[in-house]
């Protein structure tokens, strides 16, 4: 079915765009009839199981640009044809994302192919390729990234290496005990060096040793970053901290572009992982939570403003909603945001689901705690005001105002 379809589209598509350039050449518009395939879904098994939907013709400004020469359409080769559609189904997935608000781009919009449209030769004009800012800059980084390590590691070996997984500890279970336990919110105490925001946080930085010490300062659950270009992460990391016989809960605080991370993040021994609701269209947040599920993952789902938190409450599934106080973005920390996404029906929507929802960033004294507390949180994430104290179990204490751990 699916290649039928493609076929079918890829004639149509050029079809209409010959008849188009011939009959009026220095039209300003380009037709574009696309296949979307949800990026999580193209795991090795997923691709298949999504019909091919072609979409109406979509009108949108570009430049064609006359033939710059005469090519015999019989010299058009597959490889061209499959990278022409590619490029489309790229197109298309930033503009799917787009009409759910999403800014980020998952990959650097690439040179449009040319396109050969019978004995003609023709480029779409191309945007921007460079980041628009650091949240675009990391999953652009990210997504080279796991490309790379899809060819040294399959999805068949991480599926196989599951199989031999530690059993996955209680994340939600963990922060609920924690709040019933001490009445202020479950703490995820972030193990980070560092950060584009902030730089270096901490410069003698042992990921054991600084786990060891939230653990004993009353952490309920621990985020530890992965990312080793902008936070000066690694997965080394977290199976250190989890082999080193801390029993905390671990949050694998990762950049997730592809459903393989996921698998990746269980088999490094994550018991839980962040979904960015600004990075992943609500089809992947879906895909992904069912192989969340599936494989023993808790997702922290993250929202940072109005569109996404409505995004996210309209998904079923989700348990655990993490508000960022921090513009992705722009790096601008604003602890009322957190008030703001929970007041109203919101706040409402929230509690009929029974879903539990994390402060997170900018938390450095008791009374933010109280006022994100008093907001309607039940747990909160906090790395730089406790990570960069010397010592971190006391830094909790601090954050508290009082000793948690018992
Ligand atoms: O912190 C950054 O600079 C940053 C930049 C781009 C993407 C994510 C970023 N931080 C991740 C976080 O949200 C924080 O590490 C986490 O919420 C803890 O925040 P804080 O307590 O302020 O360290």
């Amino acid at each position: 079915m699916a290649g039928l379809a493609s076929s079918k589209i890829s004639s149509d598509f050029h079809s209409l765009l010959y008849t188009s350039y011939t009959q009026n050449p220095s039209s300003r518009s380009k037709f574009r009839k696309s296949i979307y395939f949800p990026s999580a879904l193209i795991d090795g098994q997923g691709a298949t199981s999504y019909s091919v939907r072609s979409r109406q013709m979509n009108h949108v400004k570009c430049g064609m640009k006359a033939a710059s020469s005469i090519v015999d359409p019989s010299s058009v080769s597959v490889v061209d044809e499959l990278k022409s559609k590619e490029w489309e189904i790229g197109a298309l997935k930033d503009e799917l994302a787009a009409t759910q608000g999403i800014r980020i781009r998952r990959q650097p919009p690439t040179d449009p192919p040319l396109h050969y449209v019978g004995p003609f030769e023709f480029r779409l004009q191309n945007e921007e390729n460079t980041p628009r800012n650091i949240l675009e800059e990391i999953v652009w980084n990210k997504h080279v990234e796991v490309t790379q390590m899809k060819e040294k590691v399959t999805i068949d070996s991480l599926k196989k290496a599951l199989e031999s997984a530690h059993p996955p500890r209680h994340f939600i279970g963990a922060l609920k005990a924690s709040y019933l336990r001490t009445g202020f919110p479950g703490l995820i105490a972030e193990v980070k060096k560092a950060s584009p925001s902030r730089g270096v946080l901490r410069e003698d930085f042992d990921p054991v040793e600084v786990a060891k010490a939230y653990e004993k300062g009353g952490a309920a659950c621990l985020s530890v970053l992965t990312d080793a270009k902008y936070f000066q992460g690694c997965f080394e990391n977290l199976e250190a901290i989890r082999n080193a016989g801390v029993q905390c809960p671990l949050l694998c605080k990762e950049f997730i572009v592809d459903a393989w991370q996921l698998y990746y993040a269980r088999t490094k021994g994550a018991d839980a992982v962040l979904l960015i609701a600004a990075v992943l269209p609500d089809l992947d947040i879906k895909y992904m939570l069912k192989i969340c599920k599936m494989i023993g993952l808790t997702a922290l789902v993250e929202v940072h403003d109005e569109n996404e938190m409505d995004r996210m409450l309209a998904i079923d599934g989700i348990q655990l909603i993490g508000i960022n106080n921090r513009n992705l973005e722009t790096f601008k920390v604003d602890i009322s945001n957190t008030k703001k996404l929970l007041e109203g029906e919101r706040g409402e929507k929230i509690r009929q689901k029974d879903i539990i929802v994390v402060g997170e960033s900018g938390l450095f004294t008791p009374a933010d705690i109280a006022y994100v507390q008093e907001a309607g949180v039940k747990a909160i994430l906090v790395g730089e005001s406790i990570v960069k104290q010397k010592d971190p179990t006391q830094g909790i204490r601090q954050l508290f105002g009082k000793d948690i751990s018992s």
